[in-house]
């Protein structure tokens, strides 16, 4: 078999999506998600200038050699542009070879581990009230665990809640990033209130999440962490920004709330260190943006080794064809933990047709073929690229901070 052709298709049926197609002289296709919010051209330039010309004539079951092919041909090694187009490359020939060989996705990574993945949803409320009603809402559906994210008093807007109540919340809200305004003071007083609120109304066993999407301080993480222990978080995300890696071991020192990091990883090496000094609990880096399954399948084997599971990043600015590859390999990988779930809309269902579903607060990723989602390219065509970008946060006093 031999890639006859490799082309982008973007589209933006509410949101920017970018996916790499890849065909084969047999016939077969397969495709690959490519999309990094607010920086999408960039992948696409990437993948048609670099890439696509490349694959032309190889042979797609030469997955690891295509792989270190882009990686070490490079010279210029990772970083979120390279690495989403090789995991899209990647996710793509999977993707082929299971249709070649008839199987879905996860028998081809060693079969299933579980019966069904268990995903978390997002909880989002103007307050604690608001919240708890969206808490209501998914426990509803199924859901067994939920993030909760809730306005804070004093502060206009803040990241995961939604602009109206039962909106779906999209950062990437204008063409040229937006202002936010932070105080972390402010948040450190309110939000154990949330925790403490969800636990009395829905008792004990519903996992709850947060996401404090890099905003504090070491030593503020680790009185954030310590102060919500009563309330037994399944994890506390992104609490620093992950550069310095070793503020982690200083935030552990302190607290048992468990701690995940990397959605924004896309190596190894960004999260080696971390899993290394068993500094984390749940490591978030996913398919699309840290070189996909080829890559990731490194990632999780050796945070098996140190009692590090996985809990994959989910957004609605990852496609269904990630959200479709991530069920085959939450299926497959022994130290799965949880995997992410924002629903996306129905124009995007509509363009990328799968064969994962949702039922009783878990997904299965489907038996068909591949990693079982498609895209149809004529409806894609209907939904022009729009430029869209991630707002940026400033504090009270107009110092540039982490969004
Ligand atoms: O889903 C999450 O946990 C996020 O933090 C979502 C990010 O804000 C989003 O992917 C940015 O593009
Ligand atoms: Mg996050």
């Amino acid at each position: 078999m031999k890639i006859v052709d490799a082309r982008v298709i973007v589209t933006c049926p509410g949101r920017n999506l970018v996916t790499l197609k890849i065909e084969t002289d047999e016939g077969i296709y397969g495709i690959g998600d490519a999309t990094l919010n607010g920086r999408e051209l960039a992948v696409v330039a990437y993948l048609e200038e670099h890439v696509a010309p490349a694959l032309i004539g190889r042979d797609p079951s030469s997955i690891e050699d295509i792989w270190q092919f882009f990686y070490r041909g490079a010279y210029w090694r990772r970083g979120p542009v390279t690495m989403s187009a090789i995991g899209a490359v990647d996710m793509a020939l999977w993707d082929i070879m299971g249709k070649a060989a008839g199987m879905p996705l996860y028998k081809l990574l060693g079969g299933k581990s579980r019966e069904r993945v268990m995903v978390y949803g997002h909880a989002t409320g103007h307050d604690i009230e608001g919240c708890l009603e969206e808490v209501q809402r998914h426990v509803d559906l199924g859901y067994r665990a939920v993030r909760v994210q809730c306005g804070i008093p004093g502060i206009a807007s803040t990241y995961g809640v939604a602009k109206k109540a039962g909106e779906r919340y999209e950062p990437a809200d204008s063409s040229l990033p937006s202002e936010n305004v932070w105080s972390t003071s402010k948040y450190l007083n309110h939000v154990p209130k949330l925790f403490q609120a969800v636990r009395e109304r829905f008792g004990d066993d519903l996992h709850i999440l947060h996401d404090v999407h890099h905003r504090l301080t070491p030593i503020e993480a680790a009185r954030l962490g310590k102060e919500v222990e009563p309330y037994h978080l399944f994890w506390l995300e992104d609490c620093v920004p992950a550069e310095n890696q070793s503020a982690f071991g200083l935030i552990r020192q302190h607290t048992t709330t468990p701690l995940a990091v990397g959605e924004v990883f896309n190596s190894i090496h960004d999260c080696r260190e971390l899993i290394e000094s068993q500094s984390i609990d749940y490591i978030r880096a996913t398919l699309t943006h840290a070189g996909g399954i080829t890559h990731v399948r490194r990632i999780a084997a050796l945070a098996e080794l140190y009692h590090v599971r996985t809990g994959f990043h989910g957004p609605t600015d990852l496609s269904p064809v990630c959200m479709g590859a991530a069920l085959h390999f939450d299926t497959w990988v022994p130290n799965f933990g949880i995997q992410e779930h924002m629903p996306h809309s129905e124009e995007i269902e509509e363009v990328f047709p799968h064969a994962y579903r949702f039922e009783d607060g878990h997904f299965t990723p489907g038996e068909a073929p591949g990693h079982g989602v498609d895209i149809d390219e004529a409806l894609a065509a209907k939904y022009p690229y729009k430029r869209a970008s991630l707002p940026v946060n400033r504090l009270e006093d107009g110092t540039l901070w982490h969004w």
